[in-house]
């Protein structure tokens, strides 16, 4: 007997379509093994919500959403509605996908990045510095400046960045959990010598510590990290950090371990909300198009979905071996310095599962 999930794609922009395109595939090649039949319903989000219904985030699409049991995202945004929010007025795709977060309060964006073998030529680092890089980047996702009081003036603006004790404990709580199944040691990283936010938030990391007394912990101020970042990546284990300097932070370490296409994406919530799985990418304009974006990133968050959304460990497994052994062959795209299109990196990951 297998069980009935509901999943909303929102392929969104750029490569967005072709990215989830091969995560679909991937997904419905593993779910009859692993009990699933896949209920999936696509519906126009960002810049493609925006072209159907004027706002990115449609209410048909939200409705989607909300009754799924996991939603798979590609990318939002591209030149044409920066152009029409500049000079119209128009809405920007990025506040569909905004709205979309706070609306289901998914506060925990796991990002991991890690050096998969046979891809230390692709870090700009050094071998002997990379070499066992594996990190996750626990970042905040409904708080701080992207949801403070945002004033644009032609001479004067200003963006707000709000954090209460209850948000950070939230998210806190969700990083030292993944340190307890880790490693045990957890980075929390902030700017306490100048933010007041920061400061509260070291408070509070360190009051939720006496919870987990297996776990250690580290402050770390973020202007530090982006340095230890490229000098001793293969030092840190779980980062937690707030929602801007978590976007900023895990882009620098995607480079790090060989592309931003690699790096998958779990957004979460309270346990009946359903979880946004995306690559951390995004609508990647300069190369839409073209049939060429590195898939892995999304390949990979739909293993986060199986994992986190669907409780379906084995799959996601299976899913992480084929792009771990895809990538020990020598598959490249052109990200990673080769030559392989969406395609070809898609099939060979179907014929390794
Ligand atoms: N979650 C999202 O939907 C998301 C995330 C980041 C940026 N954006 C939006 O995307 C648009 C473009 O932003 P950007 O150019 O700063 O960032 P980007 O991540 O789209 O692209 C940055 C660079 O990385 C490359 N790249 C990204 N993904 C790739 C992949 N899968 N394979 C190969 N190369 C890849 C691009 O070609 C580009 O050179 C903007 O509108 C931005 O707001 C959306
Ligand atoms: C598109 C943008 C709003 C988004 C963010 O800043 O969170 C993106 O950069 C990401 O990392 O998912
Ligand atoms: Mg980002």
């Amino acid at each position: 007997m297998s069980r009935t999930v509901r999943l909303t794609i929102l392929p969104g922009d750029g490569i967005g379509p072709e990215v989830t395109d091969a995560a679909i595939s991937v997904l419905t090649a593993v779910a009859p093994d692993a009990g699933l039949s896949l209920a999936i319903d696509r519906c126009p989000f960002g810049g493609a919500g925006i072209d159907a219904t004027g706002n990115p985030l449609p209410e048909q699409t939200l409705k989607s959403c909300v009754s799924a049991d996991a939603i798979l995202l590609g990318a939002v945004g591209g030149p044409k509605y920066d152009e029409a929010a500049r000079h119209q007025g128009a809405p920007r795709p990025e506040q569909g996908l905004l709205g979309l977060r706070k609306e289901l309060e998914l506060f925990a964006n796991l990002r991991p990045s890690k050096l998969f073998e046979g891809l230390e030529a692709a870090s700009p680092l050094r071998r002997d510095i990379v070499a066992d890089t594996d990190i996750l980047i626990v970042r905040e996702l409904t708080g701080g400046v992207y949801f403070g009081d945002h004033r644009e003036g032609t001479d004067v603006a200003s963006d707000i960045m709000p954090y209460s004790r209850e948000e950070v404990d939230r998210v806190a709580r969700v990083a030292f959990e993944a340190a307890k199944g880790r490693n045990g040691r957890l980075t929390s990283v902030d700017k306490a010598n100048v933010l007041a936010t920061s400061r509260l938030w070291r408070a509070v990391v360190d009051d939720v510590a006496k919870d987990y007394p297996t776990v250690t912990v580290d402050h770390v101020l973020v202007d530090a990290m982006a340095m230890h970042l490229v000098t001793k990546p293969a030092s840190f284990d779980v980062v937690v950090t707030e929602n801007l300097f978590g976007d900023i932070l895990s882009d620098e370490l995607s480079a790090i371990v060989g592309s931003i296409g690699l790096a998958p994406s779990a957004s979460l919530g309270t346990p009946d909300t359903p979880g946004l799985f995306e690559p951390i990418h995004g609508s990647a304009p300069d190369i839409a198009g073209q049939g060429i974006a590195n898939p892995i990133g999304t390949i990979l968050s739909a293993a986060m979905l199986l994992r986190h959304g669907l409780k379906a460990d084995a799959a996601a497994e299976r899913i992480e071996t084929a792009v771990s052994t895809v990538l020990k062959q020598g598959l490249r795209t052109k990200d990673l310095g080769g030559d392989a299109d969406t395609a070809a990196a898609t099939s060979a990951i179907l014929a390794a599962l």
